[in-house]
């Protein structure tokens, strides 16, 4: 589910009169996601149907931070990458405010997200994301990553709460504390002389955010995780929501597939390549993380789907059991 606010039909009326995309003939809630209330709204202006899509923003986004998700969708759309462009109104302003919440509309893009990952998707994924971080270069403004290293001690803590975690998961936080031990000290600098290169990255380009259209990419969606950090990060978190089977084992072949696809476009250095392991153990790490933390905060019965954080605790395992770059395909 993920309307999580309803809109009127008179407030819709009011809130597009700002707009010049021409008259509503369609309007309906988006099922799928979690984090805010998307719709899809149908307009019809001389002669043209086109499709855009509403955002209403909920609880998890930071107001404050969405000019910097939509100037860096806009950033990007301009430069040639398929991501959502954020519709300006008559006033220049993309960002507004509907139903109490802030809202935006942004282009639709076609395709549909892969249920199934195979060896063909990995190469277009890695040219994908390399071509979204060279795009990014020159958009001047940073965030910080919220979830990055600094954050995972604090999240586990958090986790960790008045048990919860452990009579789910029994023995879990000792072991993401000793996985903490190994891959804080080793992770990769940002600044300075040895400071791997950094610049715009998605941070969740998992399947559910990439539309794929007759074997090619159509588009990129959800920048609502994206930041300023390692570029290699991102690569490292493609690894793990992309080439992993159902099973839980590693698809040498996708991970090849991908670092090759990337490389076709922004080759990695030396000093990327050989952090690549304890990358991928980091990005394994965040997402244990905060799916471990939504796991035992999220009331029974609430009408999202909880993720489980055991798959990502099984790829942690991996990346710590085998950190030679062969594994990986490199
Ligand atoms: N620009 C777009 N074009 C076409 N469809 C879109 C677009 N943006 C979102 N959608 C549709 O809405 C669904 C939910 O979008 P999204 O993944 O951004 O949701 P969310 O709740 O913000 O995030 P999350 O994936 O973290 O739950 C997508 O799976 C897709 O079907
Ligand atoms: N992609 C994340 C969800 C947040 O968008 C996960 O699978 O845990």
């Amino acid at each position: 589910m993920a309307v999580y606010t309803e809109v009127g039909d008179e407030a819709l009326a009011g809130f597009l009169t700002e707009y010049d995309i021409g008259r509503l003939t369609a309007f309906r809630g988006i099922a799928e996601g979690v984090e805010n209330s998307n719709f899809v709204l149908r307009t019809t202006q001389d002669g043209t149907d086109r499709d855009f899509i509403l955002t209403l923003y909920e609880k998890r986004v930071n107001p404050v931070e969405l000019p910097w998700f939509l100037g860096l969708m806009r950033h990007l759309a301009m430069r040639g990458l398929s991501c959502p462009l954020p519709v300006a109104g008559r006033d220049g302003l993309a960002l507004r405010e509907l139903a109490g919440r802030p809202a935006a509309i942004t282009t639709f893009l076609p395709g549909v997200w892969p249920r199934h990952v195979s060896v063909e998707h990995c190469a277009p994924l890695g040219a994908a994301l390399a071509a979204l971080h060279v795009a990014g270069q020159d958009y001047a403004t940073e965030r910080p990553n919220g979830l990055g290293p600094e954050a995972w001690r604090p999240l586990l803590r958090a986790a960790r709460g008045n048990g919860g975690t452990e009579q789910a998961f029994p023995g879990l936080s000792e072991e993401l504390d000793l996985a903490l031990d190994r891959i804080l000290p080793s992770w990769p600098a940002m600044r300075g002389e040895s400071a791997l290169p950094r610049g715009q990255i998605h941070a969740d380009l998992f399947p559910d955010n990439v539309f794929f259209l007759d074997g090619t990419i159509s588009g990129l969606i959800d920048f609502y995780f994206a930041c300023t950090d390692l570029l290699t990060y991102d690569v490292a978190i493609c690894l793990n929501a992309w080439c992993f089977g159902d099973d839980g084992t590693f698809n040498v072949t996708c991970a090849r597939r991908l670092l090759e696809g990337y490389q076709s476009v922004r080759p990695l250095t030396e000093a990327e390549r050989t952090a690549l392991p304890v990358l991928c153990a980091g990005a394994a790490m965040r997402f244990a993380l905060t799916r471990l933390y939504d796991w035992v905060n999220t009331p029974a019965g609430a009408m999202v789907t909880r993720k489980d954080p055991m798959a990502y605790v099984r790829r942690l395992r991996f990346h710590l059991a085998s950190p030679t770059l062969e594994a990986y395909g490199v």
